[in-house]
This record gives C-alpha cells, sequence and structure tokens, in this order.
C-alpha cells in the first residue's frame, strides 16, 4: 500500500451520499477545506445548502474520524449577504463543540464568524485545514444602487456610458476580499476608529498600507453601498500632495458584524504631528515650504468638491528623502540629514463615515482644529478646511494650539466659537507680522468672511513679496508663566 493510501486510510473523511451525488451530478460545491496536514492531504466539497454539518457522527454532512472531533463538532450555516456590491453567497461558522474550533489561531467561543478565502480553521487539535470559496457570489446579479446623494456633495467626476461599464465591471471585480488581494502584515499606526497595518499585493509585490477600521455593526445596507460608492469615486482623487487610495472594502465578520478596510499608498516617515513634537515648533521657512504643498492639495480637493473635514498635523503624513552623499542639493529648508520631504494629505473625504467623534485630536482627545459652524451644526462649506489650515499653521509655528482648555476660561467651544485666540509673547515675538496677518484671516468666525484656499495661497506671506495689506502691527499678548500654555512637545513628556 502506498504511503498515500495509507494516510488517506487514515484519515478517512466520508460524506453523506447526498454530497457525493451532488459532486456527481456537477453541481459546483459552495467552497472547499484543503487538509494542511502533512502526508495527509485531502480536499473536502461544502454543498450549496442551507446547513452542514461537521463531527464524528456518520450521520453528519462532513464526518471527521479523529478522536478529539466531538460528535457534532461545528455547523455551517449558509448566509446570503449584502456589504455594499450585491448578494454574496457566504457560510456562518458556529462552534458546538468540546475541545474546539480554532480560526486563524483563535477559538471560536459562544459567536459564529463568517469565513473568508484563507481561513484556517482547526476542528479539535489537530485537524487543519485551509478554507476557500469556490464561487463566492452571485456575480451576475449585481444591483447598483443610487447612492445618497444628499449626504455627500457630489464630487465632480461624470461618468460617462463606458466609464459606468468599468465601474460596473470594477464593481464585479471588487466582491474579492480584501484577503485574495493582499497579504497584511505588522502595524504601522492606530487611531479612534481603525489600526492600520502593512500589506503586499500579492501579484505586484506594491507595499501598502490598510486601514481596518472596528467592527460595525451590520444594519444598514444602504451606508455599506455608500461606502462603495464614494471610495470608487475618492480612487479616482490623484495629486502628488494626497495619499492615493487604491482599493476599498467591505468585509462581513459574522452576521451581524461587519469590517471596512481601506487600502491606501504607503507612508513611511510618519506624522507632521511627530516632527512638531520633536523640534517643539516648525521655522518659518520649514512651515511655508510644508505648507505650499498641503494649501496644493487641499485646493485640489476642494477643486473636486471634496471637503476634508478633518485637517490635523496626524493627518498629515511625510515622506523623507534622506541624504546619503554630502554632494547631495536640499530641494527646500529641510534638516541637515534630509535632501526633500514630500507632504500627503491622508484621510481625506471619510470622516462621515466615523462620525463626529472623528473631530478629536489624538493628544488631547478635543476638537482644538474644528471649526465654529460645525461646532454649531449649522451647516458648513470647504471654509471649514481653511479654519483648521490656520489653527495647524498657528500649531507649527509655536508648538501649541489657539484653542485649548487650558488657555480657558471661557472653555474650548466657546473659544472656538467666539473665535477667541491671541498670538503670545515670547512664543511669537520674532515671527513676522505677515504670517500672524494671515492666521487672522484664516481664524474667523464667520465662514463668508473667512479666507478662500486661494486667498491663503496668494497671500504676501507664501510669495516674499511686501505688500501693503500687512501695514498693522500685529499684537502679541504678555501672559504671566503660569497661564502660558503647554507645548505639544512638553505635553507628550507628561
Ligand atoms: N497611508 C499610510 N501610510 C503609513 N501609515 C499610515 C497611513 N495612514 C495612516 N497611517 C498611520 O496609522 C495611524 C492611524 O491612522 P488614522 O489616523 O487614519 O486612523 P483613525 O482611526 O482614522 O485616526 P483618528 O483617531 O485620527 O481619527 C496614523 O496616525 C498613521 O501613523
Amino acid at each position: 500500500m502506498s504511503k498515500r493510501e495509507n494516510s488517506a486510510d487514515e484519515f478517512s473523511v466520508s460524506k453523506r451520499q447526498h454530497i457525493q451525488d451532488d459532486i456527481k451530478s456537477g453541481k459546483h460545491p459552495l467552497a472547499t477545506l484543503m487538509s494542511l496536514i502533512p502526508g495527509k492531504e485531502q480536499k473536502i466539497d461544502i454543498p450549496e445548502q442551507d446547513e452542514v454539518s461537521i463531527g464524528r457522527s456518520r450521520s453528519c454532512d462532513v464526518t471527521l474520524n479523529e478522536l478529539d472531533i466531538s460528535t457534532r463538532h461545528c455547523k455551517l450555516f449558509l448566509v446570503e449577504m449584502d456589504v455594499g456590491h450585491g448578494k454574496s453567497k457566504l457560510l456562518n461558522i458556529v462552534d458546538k463543540s468540546r475541545n474546539g474550533t480554532f480560526i486563524n489561531g483563535n477559538r471560536l467561543v459562544r459567536k459564529d464568524y463568517m469565513l473568508k478565502n484563507g481561513d484556517r480553521i482547526v476542528f479539535g487539535k489537530t485537524c487543519s485545514f485551509l478554507f476557500k470559496y469556490q464561487s463566492y457570489s452571485d456575480g451576475d446579479n449585481i444591483e447598483l444602487e443610487k447612492s445618497n446623494e444628499d449626504a455627500f456633495k457630489k464630487p465632480l467626476f461624470g461618468f460617462t456610458s463606458s466609464q459606468s461599464m468599468i465601474r460596473k465591471h470594477l464593481q464585479k471585480a471588487r466582491q474579492e476580499s480584501v484577503f485574495d488581494k493582499y497579504i497584511i502584515g505588522k502595524e504601522l499606526g492606530s487611531g479612534h476608529y481603525a489600526i492600520v497595518k502593512e500589506g503586499r499585493n500579492k501579484k505586484t509585490g506594491q507595499s501598502v498600507a490598510i486601514k481596518i477600521f472596528h467592527p460595525q455593526l451590520n444594519d444598514d445596507q444602504k451606508k455599506n453601498h455608500q461606502f462603495r460608492e464614494e471610495t470608487d469615486i475618492l480612487m479616482r482623487v490623484h495629486h502628488p500632495n494626497i495619499v492615493n487610495l487604491l482599493d476599498s472594502y467591505v468585509e462581513p465578520l459574522s452576521k451581524s458584524q461587519i469590517q471596512k478596510y481601506l487600502v491606501l499608498d504607503k507612508i513611511d516617515d510618519g506624522e507632521l504631528f511627530d516632527r512638531i513634537v520633536r523640534k517643539t515648533s516648525l521655522s518659518q521657512n520649514e512651515t511655508k515650504a510644508l505648507f505650499k504643498q498641503i494649501l496644493s492639495g487641499i485646493q485640489y480637493l476642494h477643486g473636486q468638491n471634496i471637503i476634508h473635514r478633518d485637517i490635523k498635523p496626524e493627518n498629515i503624513l511625510l515622506n523623507i528623502t534622506r541624504r546619503t552623499s554630502n554632494d547631495q542639493i536640499k530641494t527646500g529648508p529641510w534638516d541637515e540629514d534630509e535632501i526633500d520631504i514630500q507632504v500627503k494629505i491622508a484621510d481625506f473625504g471619510l470622516a462621515k463615515f466615523t462620525g463626529e467623534l472623528q473631530f478629536t485630536n489624538t493628544l488631547c482627545g478635543t476638537p482644538s482644529y474644528v471649526a465654529p459652524e460645525v461646532l454649531r451644526k449649522t451647516g458648513y462649506t470647504s471654509k471649514v478646511d481653511i479654519w483648521s489650515t490656520g489653527v495647524l499653521l498657528y500649531v507649527c509655528l509655536c508648538g501649541f494650539p489657539p484653542f485649548s482648555d487650558q488657555l480657558g476660561p471661557p472653555t474650548l467651544k466657546e473659544q472656538i466659537l467666539q473665535g477667541k485666540f491671541a498670538f503670545f509673547s515670547p512664543y511669537w515675538d520674532e515671527i513676522n507680522d505677515s504670517v500672524l496677518h494671515l492666521i487672522s484671516n484664516l481664524l474667523v468666525v464667520n465662514p463668508a468672511q473667512r479666507y478662500s484656499i486661494e486667498d491663503m495661497i496668494n497671500h504676501e506671506w507664501f510669495n516674499d513679496i511686501k505688500s501693503n495689506s500687512v501695514s498693522v502691527v500685529m499684537e502679541r499678548l504678555k501672559i504671566t508663566d503660569s497661564k502660558m500654555p503647554k507645548t505639544y512637545s512638553e505635553l507628550s513628556c507628561l
């Protein structure tokens, strides 16, 4: 007897007659389990039926003969689910065993789990299988639902009929799972709503960042569709100062939960926030050079009717080219060991998917960058980004925000609503009046009187020209040491 026959015999996996019949009759199985035990190669087909039982009992649909398998070890339930791209037929696994069912190393305890391609399932201690769907979804029945246009001001990208065909095709192609296309690796960072991990495209080898939102209830199909439609649009946004969105996925986690994924260009050198913390504040020249890029990105977004809504130093990422030899010439006022810095704005147009708490900054957990009209909830325009950019400019130059509870009373919220801020001595003493004038035209409570992105780009501070507009001397406020605001750098050491 050959080794192979012998092992197949030892690991005899029998299936009930009707499964065999299905296969014989040419009816496709829904999924397969490939044995991962060396020398015990085995492929088990999972038929497409409402319930599939797996266990040691001969009456189970799939019988596993190992001693640590329970009589009825687990059940697979067929679930039709729409997570934003038409109905998909999926298998939901529920454990019923004594020794446990493990998915990718985690024991299923009193919860169900929606199986996905590439999952490693271990029944009991040793029965280890790789799970794969045969035909994952009902791809020919995709219904494109109209997006909720009120919730998202439509960007200027129109769809021609051929584009709409491409879009349909794209949508069909996108029924694949994020795990089919990418290998997910180590953590790059985390925020309130998501953790971001390194990823690698299995086909091209491209290194990417994968933003994995915390699990959400799958209680609103319309919202899932909206997420898919809007991320499709954001995928067409390309600018050198904006992080490219490459792919988006909504994956079922269980019968009631989903998880959203965004695949992004990977940006290697961290957040502007960390640079400010490290340096306490940035020089005028460095701030100006970084802001020229930030403003170019924001101008592009506003030109496409996209409002960022969450401009803050944590969302400004940096790609830094380091010096490798002494004769390399710097492209800007960067540090000695830096040749070039490319600014990349992250998280644009996505704030609405994460709710109001989004308006926070990670250090203080306060809405320091939010425009007054957002707090007032009276409706807003792209001018909210101008306000936040004004706060960011202030922070870069002195190292602390213009509005904070430390500066109260009044409260942070009241300071913002009243537009109550000051340039404190000695922090602002050596900084040009010209940029104080610019900031004073950005932190204006009435959005109609606030600068536009073009006003900002054309301001004399950026263009190093002297005009008559800044003839006034900007006031610096002297306050006692005890009242002096703490910089992000000081706060990060506490
Ligand atoms: N494209 C990227 N490349 C590399 N790192 C990234 C990328 N996007 C995000 N990160 C890292 O992951 C961290 C968390 O990401 P992000 O800020 O998008 O999550 P979030 O939950 O939306 O955060 P927040 O709490 O600010 O709302 C970021 O601070 C950054 O350090």
